[in-house]
């Protein structure tokens, strides 16, 4: 079998029309991230509001690093850090040369490269609730016809002063984009308010709403194996779909985010962005081709169609777990509320639910979503069970013959795997048994993945918004989260405890088994 790895899946114009994403240009090394996104992105001054923080430190730095030792980052390439801190550009340079060998590979370690990147780095100290200091980032973007990037990686209740402070040094140019992390806001109200407030200084195409699941290549080949392929689509629907598994399990806790975290809980911080974007991406409808705003127009019917908990028994659709002490991968962990030091938190740090999309499509087809820190292990999946059989063809065989399953691996290895009955060899009668067709990333392709806020961040100095969540699209997931919040708003809530290491709260796996079905572990 031979697979060839062109122009990446998503397009920003229609197909036939000349763009930079599309262009062949190739750079000087192999990239990770395949020849055509890792063409040369136009110059830009890119200010990280909160570039001191873990977001910046910990992912969008370093991603801006190897795209720059790819060859992506013109020489005229700036990158301007913001904070309270009173760093000057020396001392913020010297900080990043410390942090960066903590959060890329070693074998992504070049100090020449090093050198060069830090050279484009600078901080400008000011408090954005403040008017001080801001004439000190006026003096650092003198030209106006560059893309610029103001990168929000700051509180949500930050990006409305931030914006209106930008707009007022009169630093907002055409060639701006603003881009603002998630969980946008905290709820629906709140997310309105900051879409207005940004929305009433920048354009709806300048603004990069980040989901970075959608960034990663495993999230995108699901768009390439659904629509590059022929096989799947007629059975693709409720007649076929027997039901849908999301799951994003990590092994980790809160680590340092606690003080967040506690005041977000899994379903914000999770469901209402990640795994939604990952269900809207398996149950759209495909797009006419794969652009811009196409795709988008498509997931925001799939959030218009998800069943409206409302006038439903919240508890019996929705399961919140916080975990405990306990074991995870051999190593003892504290419990949730000690991690984040809030003893009578009844902040959820699992969610377990059901959804169902309304559609002629998928009438009648559950989703099972479920996300959770300190599981057992790190996994995020995609499992797409069919039905069975119609009719037991092999009535006196051995062995056994299960539903077939694909099964899309988001992450640690990212692949997938189509599980099928199969004739184990013998010269006696049939004998059924599972078998399962495997394809690998790392073997297939032969070249690390890259980080999702590598691709991300090209995007928007490129200002293609393909994988980004327009406004309709995030205000249309909190209000389908509404219900669930105002049920847990009463006092009788609690989440289940579920031990650290552990596949999250019992009640979880009766949420499914209720259905005459499991999880897949
Ligand atoms: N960390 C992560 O993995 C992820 C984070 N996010 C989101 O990204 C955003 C940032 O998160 P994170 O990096 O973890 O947060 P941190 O608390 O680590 O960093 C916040 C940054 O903002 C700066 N800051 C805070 N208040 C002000 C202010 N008034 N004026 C100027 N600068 C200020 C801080 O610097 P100083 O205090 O010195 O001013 C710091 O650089 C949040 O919205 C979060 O939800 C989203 C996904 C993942
Ligand atoms: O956005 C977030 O995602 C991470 C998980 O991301 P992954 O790429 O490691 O799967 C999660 O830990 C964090 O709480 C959340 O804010």
């Amino acid at each position: 079998m031979s697979l060839h790895t062109g122009p990446s899946p998503v397009t920003d114009a229609r197909p036939g029309t000349a763009t930079a994403t599309t262009s062949p240009r190739s750079t000087s090394r192999p990239s990770a991230s395949g020849s055509s996104t890792a063409s040369p992105v136009p110059p830009a001054d890119i200010v990280v509001f909160g570039g001191t923080g873990d977001l910046a430190v910990r992912k969008l730095l370093p991603a801006l690093y190897l795209r720059d030792r790819d060859g992506q980052l013109p020489e005229q390439t700036r990158i301007v850090a913001t904070s309270r801190a009173g760093l000057d550009e020396a001392g913020y340079r010297d900080k990043i040369r410390g942090d960066l060998p903590g959060f890329v590979r070693d074998e992504d370690h070049d100090d020449a490269v090093v050198d060069r990147f830090v050279e484009r780095l600078t901080h400008v100290s000011l408090d954005i609730a403040d008017e001080d200091g801001w004439a000190g980032l006026v003096a650092e973007l003198p030209d106006a016809d560059k893309v610029r990037v103001f990168y929000l990686a700051i509180a949500p209740s930050l990006f409305g002063p931030v914006s209106d402070r930008l707009a007022a040094e009169g630093l907002v140019t055409a060639q701006s984009r603003l881009v603002l992390e998630k969980p946008l806001g905290h709820d629906l109200a709140s997310a309105l308010e900051i879409n207005d407030a940004v929305g009433a200084v920048f354009e709806e195409h300048q603004i990069f709403r980040i989901d970075h699941y959608l960034g990663k290549e495993s999230v995108q080949n699901l768009l390439v194996t659904r629509f590059a392929n022929t096989f799947l689509e007629p059975l693709w629907n409720a007649t076929w779909v027997d039901h849908v598994q999301i799951t994003a399990a990590e092994s980790l806790g809160v680590g340092t985010r606690g003080g967040y975290y506690d005041g977000s809980g899994a379903l914000r911080d999770m469901i209402q962005n990640h795994l939604l974007q990952l269900l809207c991406l398996v149950a759209m409808e495909p797009p006419t081709y794969v652009g811009r705003e196409t795709v988008r127009d498509e997931k925001l019917k799939v959030l218009q169609a998800l069943k409206p908990l409302v006038g439903v028994d919240v508890d019996s659709h929705v399961v919140a777990g916080q975990y405990t002490a306990g074991l995870v991968e051999g190593e003892a962990v504290k419990a949730y509320r000690d991690d984040a030091e809030a003893p009578a938190s009844t902040t959820e740090t699992f969610v377990a639910l059901k959804a169902e999309v309304s559609n002629w499509r998928w009438a009648g087809v559950p989703f099972y979503l479920r996300t959770g820190k300190r599981m057992e292990s790190r996994f995020s999946e995609i499992v797409i069970q069919f039905k069975d059989v119609p009719h037991p063809m092999f009535p006196d065989a051995d062995g056994v013959s299960e539903p077939n399953r694909l099964v899309i691996q988001l992450q640690p290895n990212e692949g997938m795997k189509l599980h099928l009955t199969a004739k184990e060899p013998g010269p006696g009668g049939i004998r059924l048994r599972p078998v399962s067709l495997d394809l690998s990333y790392a073997q297939t392709f032969d070249q690390p993945s890259p980080e999702a806020y590598e691709r991300l961040l090209m995007d928007v100095v490129r200002g293609n918004p393909t994988l980004f969540m327009r406004r309709d699209e995030v205000e249309a997931a909190w209000r389908w989260i509404e219900p669930i919040h105002e049920r847990w708003a009463r006092p009788e809530h609690a989440p289940r405890r579920y031990p650290a290491g552990t596949t999250g709260p019992f009640a979880a796996t009766t949420l499914i088994e209720r259905d005459g079905r499991s999880w897949h572990e």
